[in-house]
């Protein structure tokens, strides 16, 4: 079971790396990874349980978060409208994004970055991604949003990006054109 000590923290290099593909199809131990990484969202989420085991509540994580510098995602949460969304995914990419661009009025945090980095980080508001899930199917997700910030948010750490990498060095929280928050 992952717990926080499996979380590597910003500071380790493999939070910078871009990521390997991972050949399909997964090989059972990836499989197993990905399919822990959504239990572990899932547990972060469960009162109890994080209770228990002091669990970081998380919507997404990302292979390298647990030092495994692979292209492998889970997502689990619910948006306002009550849709769900639960994926492990193999290889995500954005295969097409709107120009205008989204972001929390809150800014993000990192269940890899133990302090608060204050500031919007623009995201694009809508994208088409692609990938290959859990089951093998090919996955086509289009997505606007906040789920469409979440998936940016764990596609940018298999890309060796930080959230605090996009914020506005001049200002946090200057309003990025053609832009409007999310919340
Ligand atoms: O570190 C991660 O990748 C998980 C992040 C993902 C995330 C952060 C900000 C905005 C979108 C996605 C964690 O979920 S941060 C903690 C959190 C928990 C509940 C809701 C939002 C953020
Ligand atoms: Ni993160």
């Amino acid at each position: 079971m992952i717990t926080m000590k499996d979380i590597v923290r910003e500071g380790h290099p493999v939070l910078t790396k871009v990521a390997k593909e991972v050949e399909l199809p997964p090989t059972k131990e990836e499989k197993e990874t990905l399919q822990e990484m959504l239990q572990f969202i899932k547990n972060s989420q469960d009162e109890e349980i994080a209770e228990k085991y002091q669990l970081r509540a998380g919507v997404g994580l990302a292979a390298p978060q647990i030092g495994i510098s692979k292209r492998m995602i889970a997502i689990h949460f619910q948006d306002l409208d009550e849709k769900e969304y639960s994926y492990g995914l193999f290889n995500p990419k954005i295969i097409s994004h709107s120009v205008a661009e989204t972001f929390l009025s809150g800014g993000e945090g990192c269940l890899s970055v133990d302090r608060e980095v204050p500031g919007y980080v623009p995201r694009y508001q809508k994208i088409t991604i692609k990938a290959t899930d859990l089951e093998g199917n090919d996955v086509k997700l289009k997505l606007r949003g906040y789920a469409a910030i979440v998936f940016q948010h764990e596609i940018d750490h298999i890309n060796g990006v930080m959230f605090y990498d996009r914020i506005n060095k001049q200002d946090p929280f200057a309003i990025p054109e053609n832009s409007k928050p999310c919340d």
